[in-house]
């Protein structure tokens, strides 16, 4: 399952509270059912419904147990014309723990 592709475009049309996808670097997480679990609460996270919340799920600094959890809400890739141009930490590819890669 996590096998899949899903291109930008796709993931654009998940984007409501009963139907919530997000892209954080690489990667395609179904949030659905974390939405109204968010220590941060819904409303933040439902702003990046169907988009890409790489650069804020890194600005506020998320623990390594938010970045464990991601790892059980993914469910793809994107294509690889359509990736981030910068190497995906280990910590989220593989959930476990490591220093991020250098740029
Ligand atoms: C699905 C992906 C996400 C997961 C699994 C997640 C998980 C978590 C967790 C576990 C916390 C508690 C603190 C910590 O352990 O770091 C947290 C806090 C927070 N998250 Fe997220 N988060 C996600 C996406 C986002 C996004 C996209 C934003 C947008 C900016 C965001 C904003 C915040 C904020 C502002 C807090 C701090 C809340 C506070 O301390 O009052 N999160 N998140």
């Amino acid at each position: 399952m996590s096998d899949a592709i899903f291109t930008r475009s796709e993931v654009s049309m998940h984007c409501g509270e009963d139907d919530c996808w997000i892209i954080v670097g690489n990667y395609v997480y179904d949030v659905t059912k974390f939405v109204d679990l968010h220590p941060g609460g819904p409303e933040i996270l439902l702003e990046f419904a169907g988009g890409d919340a790489t650069d804020a799920f890194e600005s506020v600094g998320h623990s390594m147990c938010a970045r464990m959890m991601l790892t059980k809400f993914k469910i793809g890739s994107l294509p690889e014309d359509e990736r981030p141009d910068f190497v995906q930490a280990e910590y989220i590819t593989h959930a476990k723990i490591s220093l991020p890669m250098a740029h």
